[in-house]
C-alpha cells in the first residue's frame, strides 16, 4: 500500500469507529477484508487510527472537521505533510482536496498548548487543570504521543542484564529504566515479544513501568499472606510474586473470567497464585491490594477511545465503586496489616479524595502516598498505602 492508501484506510476506519464500532474490532475486520495488506501496512494503518484517537480534538481543529477525513487532514498538518501530496484521488489515495479544506489548512496554527488541551474531553478540563496544576501543559503534551512499551523482568528467574541479553538475541532491543529496578524499556522489536523465548519462558512480562514501581519497597513478613482483591489478569499479583517469592498470594476479582490468564501466566513465571471465587474470599491477609477499577486516565495514551467514552456520570459511578471496594477489601486486612489502594488515574477524585474519605471512616491510617506522572516515562499511576490501626 502507498502512504496515501494507508491514510485512506485510516479514514474509513475512523468513520466506522465514530459510528460506534470499537477500534480493535474495526482494525481486525479491516485486516480480514484486506488480506493483501502486509504487516507494515497494518501497523501503519493502526498507528494512524490510534494517533487520531489520541489527538482527536487537535487533529479536528487542524483539519477543519472531526470526521475521518478531517482527522487525517489534521494529522498531515500536525506532521508538516503537504496534504496535496496525499489527497490526490490517484489509485487508492483519498479524494482530492476541496476548496474549503485548502482554506482550513491555510488558517493560522493555534498555540501548541491550546492544541494539546483540545485532546482532553472538554468537561474534564477544569478538573484536570486543578489536579495537575503547573504540570497541566507538560502532561497534556506527553499524553498525545504513543506510550512506550515496558517489560518487567522476572527477577526470580533472571537478572536485568540476562533478560536484556536473551531479548537482544531475538532482535528485541531494550534499556533499563530508572523508575523501577525490574523494568526494561523496549527500544526496538516490540512486535516480536509475544513469540520470543524470553517471554514464553517467563523471563519477562509486559507491564508498564509505573505499575512495577508502585509495588517496590513493600515491607512484608516472611511467607506473607497477600490478597489481590481486584486481580484482573494478575499483573500486580505476578509482580508481587516475583519480588516476594515466599508470599502466599490469592487473586480475586468480581469477574472470574478476567482471571483466566492468571494460571498460564503464573506457570510461565514459575509462580503460585491461588484464586478465590467472586465474593468468596476467606480469612485475613498481611497485605491486601486494591488495584481499583477507574477512569484509566493515566493510561489513555494506550486506550484513547476510553478518554472520549468517559462521562461525568460514569466517573461518579466509579468513585462510588472505589469507596465500596475499599470497604469490602479492608475487611480482609489482618490486625496491623496493610492495604494498598491503587489506580491508573490522574484525577484527585479517584485518588487522594478516595483515600481521605476512607481514612475519615476510621480504622486505618495513611502510611505512604505515591504518584507517578506520565512525565516520569510510564503511565500515570497513584497509590496509597494504609495501615490497619
Ligand atoms: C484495574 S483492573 C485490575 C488490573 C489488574 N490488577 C492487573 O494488574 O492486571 C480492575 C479490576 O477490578 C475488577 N472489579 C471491578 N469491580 C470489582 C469489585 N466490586 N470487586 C472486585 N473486583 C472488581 C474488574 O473486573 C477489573 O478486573
Amino acid at each position: 500500500m502507498t502512504p496515501a492508501a494507508r491514510i485512506a484506510a485510516a479514514i474509513t476506519l475512523l468513520d466506522a469507529i465514530a459510528a460506534g464500532e470499537p477500534a480493535e474490532r474495526a482494525l481486525t475486520n479491516w485486516g480480514r477484508a484486506h488480506r493483501f495488506a502486509g504487516s507494515g501496512d497494518r501497523a501503519a494503518v493502526r498507528d494512524h487510527v490510534y494517533d487520531a484517537l489520541r489527538c482527536r480534538g487537535s487533529f479536528a481543529a487542524l483539519g477543519g472537521a472531526a470526521d475521518g477525513r478531517g482527522l487525517m487532514l489534521g494529522m498531515c498538518r500536525a506532521a508538516g505533510i503537504d496534504p496535496a501530496t496525499v489527497f490526490t484521488g490517484a489509485g487508492h489515495a483519498p479524494a482530492p482536496l476541496l476548496p474549503q479544506e485548502v482554506a482550513a489548512f491555510a488558517a493560522p496554527l493555534p498555540e501548541a498548548a491550546d492544541l494539546a488541551a483540545r485532546d482532553w474531553p472538554d468537561w474534564l478540563l477544569p478538573q484536570l487543570r486543578a489536579d495537575l496544576g503547573a504540570d497541566f501543559d507538560a502532561v497534556s503534551d506527553v499524553m498525545r504521543a504513543r506510550a512506550p512499551v515496558f517489560l518487567r523482568v522476572n527477577l526470580a528467574r533472571a537478572s536485568l542484564a540476562e533478560a536484556a541479553q536473551a531479548l537482544a538475541q531475538e532482535g528485541i532491543g531494550t534499556e533499563p529504566h530508572p523508575l523501577a529496578a525490574s523494568a526494561l524499556r523496549v527500544l526496538s522489536g516490540a512486535r516480536r515479544i509475544a513469540a520470543a523465548q524470553a517471554y514464553l519462558q517467563g523471563l519477562v512480562e509486559l507491564q508498564d513501568v509505573a505499575s512495577q514501581a508502585v509495588l517496590s519497597g513493600l515491607a512484608l513478613p516472611e511467607a506473607a499472606r497477600v490478597l489481590d482483591y481486584c486481580a484482573g489478569g494478575g499483573g500486580k499479583a505476578l509482580a508481587l510474586a516475583a519480588a516476594h517469592p515466599g508470599a502466599r498470594i490469592t487473586a480475586h476479582d468480581i469477574d472470574a473470567g478476567r482471571m483466566k490468564d492468571i494460571p498460564p501466566r503464573a506457570a510461565r513465571a514459575g509462580a503460585r497464585i491461588a484464586q478465590a471465587a467472586p465474593g468468596k474470599v476467606a480469612g485475613v491477609f498481611d497485605l491486601v491490594l486494591v488495584d481499583a477499577p477507574c477512569s484509566g486516565s493515566g493510561t489513555w495514551r494506550r486506550t484513547p477511545e476510553a478518554k472520549w467514552r468517559l462521562t461525568p456520570a460514569r466517573l461518579a459511578e466509579l468513585t462510588a465503586l472505589q469507596d465500596q471496594i475499599l470497604e469490602r477489601a479492608a475487611a480482609h486486612v489482618a490486625p496491623g496489616g496493610q492495604l494498598l489502594y491503587m489506580t491508573c488515574s490522574l484525577l484527585a477524585a479517584e485518588n487522594d479524595a478516595r483515600l481521605s474519605a476512607f481514612v475519615r471512616r476510621g480504622g486505618f491510617a495513611l502510611a505512604e502516598r505515591r504518584s507517578y506522572s506520565p512525565r516520569d516515562g510510564g503511565d500515570g499511576f497513584f497509590a496509597g498505602l494504609l495501615r490497619r490501626l
